[in-house]
């Protein structure tokens, strides 16, 4: 097992490389060797079928990279961790013929095979690895740019390397910046897919480091002992190789998973997920599924009635989505995990709402600038919102406000995928993943001529529906994990089975927004270490049923405020509406009814 990833992405320095020439020496190498070190096929397929991570979580990001390499001379190789490349992709028509054969499948570049190059390097060195022109050991190779980033198993053994190799005189600027993404993403996947029966896997974002928002720091644990990491974790929780199978979470969580994770994330702005596989028969968990790439477990913060998986599917075939629903069930949230678990999550998630941006702007927000385009305009120019989706998703919220003008402008987009900005005459190519949401009914817009029927067919290619809160299933469940994930856990406050019953049979207008709004404000009116019972629902002269907006609503109605006959029923039964509506002789509706009336 090598070095975990370090900090900051090594490039290429003098001393590196010449530690690396003394080793391509030691080899017995001399800089004229032309000797080209190709694996057979038997070999070459037995070793695709033991690094099978490729197939499995590298595939969907060479198909999200791929049209960056149609486009520029570049090539990208994914390597074994012996250096055997068992694929490459890209636009290969810089290369030589016979440069174009050294970087195809079954070659070995590792240093004692090649001397220094990026993928040989970075594999003894463990870190990521840029190698330019000369600075190859072998003379032949010095056309070359070449640029690796190693790629960890969970067990946090080296697996191989994902490499850029392009013209010495065209180097990859970006390639630190698309490696260590590209890297990071292929583990994420690859530790929540590790996952099986009885184990938990913890996941944290950093929520005050934008550039990390598709990623988490995951940790698989059994029994308490790590069983599991991406690099990431390893890097800032400071977990080392012997540490699998060995390590007890309470030294990496000091009080535990669930109340140390939740700790740190409230101290530190990270936000925390824990998940269970359960022992449960005939259950097929994530990591013992064998072929098809799979989505993350499903947990109780998908929405409920969403086909999480057929939704991924469809984004990243990149197949437009429109997602519809009622505002404050979780449009953007629903987004935001496609994006994370999908094939553009190593690109940016842009979202912008079209009817919050005054009519003028929208334009270039969206397709960008030129410097000087108009008054005002900045000196730098602008790219535009499309230009910073491309590679990720754009979410186009509320996308029924958008004027007439710009539908036209964004169905050509999306038709060329290329923009123009404002002031500009060359076109930009563009790919992301667009997904709209809307609370609007979009086909009575196209009935009132307010919304181009041929835009409808382009950005709805599939919905998805999420239904109001009130019909979610499974929402007892739903409230314990947001409570926990508030914080309240760690703070040792739980909610009484009645009051979650009692939250759960409420019919929060205002959707998910509202509940956890109102969880927020019980929560910061709840002492350490209490029990939450009925009793301490506070009394508010508002309402939340029949309220419109958060804004408008501030706890849960409690049992003593106005309107007493039905909330006394309520709190009799223990909050289940369904008792409480029998109590009073009249049906759930109804009572729901009367409690909106109350409100009014
Ligand atoms: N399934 C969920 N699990 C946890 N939190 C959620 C979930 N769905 C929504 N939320 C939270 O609820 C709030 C509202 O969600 P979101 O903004 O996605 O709703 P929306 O449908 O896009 O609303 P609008 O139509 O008003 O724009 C956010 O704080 C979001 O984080």
């Amino acid at each position: 097992m090598r070095n975990l990833p370090h900090d900051t992405p090594l490039l290429s320095s003098a001393s590196v490389l010449s530690d690396s020439w003394l080793r391509s020496q030691h080899y017995g190498l001399t800089r004229d060797d032309d000797y080209r070190p190709v694996a057979g096929h038997e070999q070459l397929g037995e070793s695709r079928h033991q690094y099978d991570w490729i197939a499995r979580y590298a595939s969907p990001l060479l198909a999200q990279l791929a049209p960056q390499f149609r486009t520029r001379a570049g090539v990208l190789v994914l390597s074994d961790p012996g250096g055997m490349v068992l694929e490459s992709t890209g636009n290969s028509g810089f290369l030589q013929r016979a440069e174009l054969l050294a970087l195809a499948p079954g070659n070995l570049w590792s240093e004692d095979a090649r001397g220094t190059n990026a993928i040989g390097t970075a594999l003894a060195l463990g870190r990521y690895c840029e190698v330019s022109g000369k600075e190859h050991f072998l003379n032949r190779n010095a056309a070359l740019f070449c640029a690796a980033m190693p790629v960890y198993s969970p067990r946090g053994e080296l697996a191989g390397v994902i490499d850029i190799s392009s013209p010495a005189n065209l180097p990859w600027q970006d390639a630190t910046h698309l490696l260590t993404r590209a890297a990071w993403q292929i583990e994420q996947h690859w530790v929540q897919k590790q996952i099986t029966a009885g184990q938990v896997l913890v996941q944290l974002r950093q929520q005050d480091q934008p550039e990390l928002a598709p990623f988490t720091h995951s940790l698989i644990f059994e029994d308490g002992i790590l069983q599991g990491a991406n690099s990431l974790a390893c890097r800032d929780l400071g977990i080392q190789p012997q540490d699998f199978g060995q390590r007890h979470q309470d030294s990496i969580f000091a009080n535990g998973v669930e109340n140390g994770a939740l700790t740190r994330a409230r101290d530190n702005a990270w936000q925390v997920h824990i998940g269970r596989a359960q022992k449960q028969p005939g259950v097929t968990v994530p990591g013992k599924r064998p072929a098809r790439p799979t989505p993350e477990p499903q947990t109780s913060f998908a929405p409920s009635g969403v086909n999480l998986e057929k939704a991924l599917r469809v984004v990243n075939a990149g197949i437009a989505l429109c997602i519809n629903g009622e505002t404050g069930c979780g449009k953007e949230y629903l987004a935001q995990q496609l994006y994370r678990q999908s094939k553009w999550a190593t690109g940016n998630f842009v979202a912008i709402n079209c009817a919050a941006l005054p009519e003028h702007l929208i334009e270039s927000e969206l397709f960008g600038y030129m410097p000087g385009a108009f008054t005002g305009a900045s000196s730098r120019g602008y790219a535009g919102k499309f230009r910073e989706a491309n590679g990720g998703m754009l979410f186009l919220d509320e996308i029924g406000d958008m004027p007439l003008v710009l539908q036209t402008r964004l169905l050509r987009v999306l038709q060329e995928k290329r923009v123009v900005p404002l002031g500009g005459n060359s076109a930009f190519p563009v790919d992301f993943s667009l997904v709209c949401a809307t609370h609007r009914n979009l086909v009575e817009q196209v009935e009132r001529g307010l919304f181009r029927e041929d835009l409808l067919y382009r950005i709805q290619e599939f919905t998805v529906e999420i239904p109001p809160l009130r019909q979610w299933q499974g929402k007892n469940q739903f409230i314990e994990q947001l409570w926990c994930e508030l914080g309240a856990t760690a703070r040792g406050i739980r909610l009484c089975q009645s009051v979650v019953r009692y939250l759960a049979d409420c019919p929060w207008p205002g959707n998910v927004r509202q509940l956890l709004s109102q969880l927020k404000v019980l929560l910061a009116l709840s002492d350490d270490g209490q029990t939450v019972t009925l009793d301490c629902l506070p009394a508010t002269p508002v309402s939340s049923f029949g309220a419109t907006s958060p804004a408008s609503s501030q706890v849960a109605p409690s049992p003593s405020a106005p309107g007493m006959r039905e909330l006394e029923a309520i709190r009799v039964c223990q909050g289940n509406m369904s008792d409480a509506a029998k109590h009073l002789g009249i049906s759930r509706s109804t009572l729901y009814r009367r409690l909106e009336k109350k409100r009014a």
